[in-house]
């Protein structure tokens, strides 16, 4: 049984008072960590307000990028080291957003990848296909070709450990989510792509979760699907009732 990992994503968005008294809000109505990771990945201009807020709580933080180096001339950039020193669990990478409008690559997503385990945390890494490649039928290839560059040179073991997050590109951000069952079909093929290289028992270890328009309202629907393990959302992770009722659907 994988357990449960929600993840809410708030992109550019909040200020830092906005942030820390988002968390302050949450932090103790969050379910228990023996039941579902609650996760919010902020802009790491809040990742030290929203770690100190969290403290001793369930509510566990993600960084929404870094650098796969640790320190050095890189102007702008955010080291993995001082990210996880903050106490931040989890770095996001790998988004569509990243990949269109900051021209991240497959090579930068598996150096960062590396970089994150190194530095004790776990990288969510994130893929999904545009609605062309689904209407021209290119949709598994294109996903397991993401998944296999971005886990290349891993260990079974450091990826059984990772969260790995299928977002149609067509379904982010626009209220047209993508139904359940063809979801949890393209988690099945991130999942047969984990298996093929690294072996069915990491395949069978390792969360994937959806993202794409996710709601309390449609959440359920998604997390009763084989191959979902959680969810990854924009929109609905921005206000704290939202953010709760999206954990208490899965709990
Ligand atoms: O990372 C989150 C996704 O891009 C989904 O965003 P959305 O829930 O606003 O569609």
């Amino acid at each position: 049984m994988r357990k449960p990992i929600i993840a809410g994503n708030w992109k550019m968005n909040k200020t830092a008072k906005e942030a820390v008294a988002f968390a302050e809000a949450v932090k103790n109505k969050i379910p228990s960590n023996d039941k579902v990771d609650s996760v919010i990945g902020s802009p790491a201009l809040f990742l030290q307000g929203l770690t100190e807020a969290a403290k001793g709580t369930e509510l566990q933080i993600s960084a929404q990028n870094c650098y796969f180096e640790n320190a050095g001339a890189f102007t702008g950039e955010n080291s993995p080291e001082a990210i996880a020193d903050l106490g931040v669990d989890y770095v996001i990478i790998g988004h569509s957003e990243r990949r269109q409008y900051f021209h991240e690559t497959d090579e930068d997503i598996n150096k960062k990848a590396k970089a994150i385990i190194d530095n004790g945390m776990t990288p969510i890494v994130c893929c999904g296909e545009t609605l062309e490649q689904r209407e021209g039928g290119e949709t598994e290839e294109w996903i397991s070709g993401q998944i296999s560059a971005a886990l290349k040179g891993l260990t079974a073991e450091q990826v059984a450990n990772l969260v790995l997050a299928y977002e149609p590109i067509w379904a982010i951000g626009t209220g047209k989510s993508s139904s359940a069952e063809i979801a949890n079909e393209t988690c099945g093929v991130v999942r047969q792509t984990v298996a093929k290289d690294f072996g069915q028992e990491t395949a069978d270890k390792v969360r994937i979760q959806y993202g794409g328009s996710v709601k309390p309202e449609n959440i359920k629907e998604y997390m009763a699907e084989e191959n979902i393990d959680g969810a990854l959302v924009g929109g609905a992770s921005l206000q704290p009732d939202s953010f709760l009722a999206l954990l208490e659907a899965v709990k």
